[in-house]
Order: structure tokens, then sequence, then C-alpha cells
């Protein structure tokens, strides 16, 4: 399986953000994005998952066969926000996105175990504290298969060894064949990932 993102240019509210990204990445490999605030990271991810489209260029997604033509449907797309309900507990919201995305991987317990939160299922979404709620989002990627990951900054609110944990799940991911794309500020820990630095035009 192969990303292929060919002179990308992002544009928000009619103002191009950048233009003339490429980049390839096969089975196994990681792209890190950084630079600024308001350089274009979110937005490339963002067009990368299908969410909005490239104001020029193409992003193309070979090899994934009938399961995954694209990456609209070949990616988990974490973003800023969690994706949760408050109300509903964190095994309900799981088990919602489980269904949703289908390909279906580990049971909703075992990921929250997975991302250290194996006491906590129960609760309502809304009663987490800031860095829980990261790891409940994280814990999407584990419920359902999905090949590529876009994350935007993932290890945010994650006090250290959550993120170090992270960085542990983010390899396994990458051993199996898995691809990554991750907006970071910060440094992720992911030996042999390349960097895409952004500038805001
Ligand atoms: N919905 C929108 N309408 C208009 N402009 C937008 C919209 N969303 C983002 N922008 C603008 O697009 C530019 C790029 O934003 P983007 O969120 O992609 O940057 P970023 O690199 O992810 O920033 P950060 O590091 O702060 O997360 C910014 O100037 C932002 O103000």
């Amino acid at each position: 399986m192969r990303l292929d993102a060919e002179s990308l240019s992002g544009a928000r509210g009619g103002d191009t953000v950048f233009s003339g990204v490429s980049f390839a990445l096969s089975r196994g490999q990681a792209l890190v994005v950084t630079g600024p605030n308001g350089a274009g990271k979110t937005t490339l991810l963002r067009i990368l998952a299908g969410l909005l489209q490239p104001a020029a260029g193409r992003v193309a997604l070979s090899g994934g066969g009938t399961a995954w033509p694209d990456t609209a449907s070949a990616s988990h797309y974490l973003g800023h926000l969690d994706a949760m309900k408050t109300a509903l507990s964190v095994e309900e919201n799981l088990l919602f996105w489980q269904r949703f995305a289908g390909h279906a991987r580990m049971s909703v317990p075992k990921a929250l175990e997975t991302v250290g939160l194996g006491e906590i299922g129960h609760l309502p979404f809304g009663y987490l504290s800031t860095g829980q709620r990261r790891r409940a989002a994280l814990a999407r990627l584990f419920v359902s298969h999905r090949p590529l990951w876009l994350l935007d900054e993932p290890t945010s609110g994650l006090d250290r060894a959550s993120a170090g944990r992270l960085a542990g799940l983010m390899e396994g991911h990458l051993r199996e064949g898995g691809m990554i794309v991750a907006a970071t500020h910060l440094p992720l820990g992911l030996a042999g990932a390349r960097e895409l630095r952004m500038e805001r035009e």
C-alpha cells in the first residue's frame, strides 16, 4: 500500500494556506508534519482524510484493494477534538465508533487497557480529565483497523508516560505495515519518521 500526495495546495476561506506539498509514504512509514501555528498542518491532514478538497494537486492511495480504495476509507482521522459524546460512557462511545468504522479489531475493554484506561470505561466521557479524554479518543485507533492513521497533535494533553506509551503503540502500527501522518509541535519519539516542515505562505 502506498500514499502519494502530489503538488498539493490547501486553501481556507478562499486564501491559499500552502502549495506544492508532495510526499510518498509506503507501508511501515511515518511522516511527521511540523510548522508554526497557521501553517496548514490541520488543513493538510483534513485533505488527506478526504474531509477537504485540495485547491490543487491530488492524493492517491494505491494497493488498498476493494477494502481501502482511497484515503477516506483507509484512515483513522484523529483531530483536535475528541469526537466523543460527553453524556455517553467511554465504552458506549467506543462501541459507536467500532460499529461506525467497521473492521473491528480489539474489543472495547482491551482497547481501553491498551491506552491505560482499563478501569474507567463505565464513566461518562464528560467526567474524564483532559489527558484521559485524549487517551480514550486514541482508543478509537484500536477498536477498528485502518491502515492509515492521520493524527493531529496526538500527544496534546498527555503526560510524559502516556506520550511514551503512544510512541510504542505507533511503532507497533508501523511494524504491522501501517502508515502514519502526524502533525505535532512536540517530538513524538518515532524513530525513523520523516519530517515535512510547513511554513506560512
Ligand atoms: N474554516 C476556516 N475558514 C477560514 N480559514 C480557516 C479555517 N480553518 C482554518 N483556517 C485558516 O487556515 C490557516 C491554516 O490553519 P490550520 O489549522 O491548518 O493550521 P495549523 O498548522 O494546523 O495550525 P496549529 O499549529 O495552530 O494547529 C490558518 O490561517 C487558519 O486561520
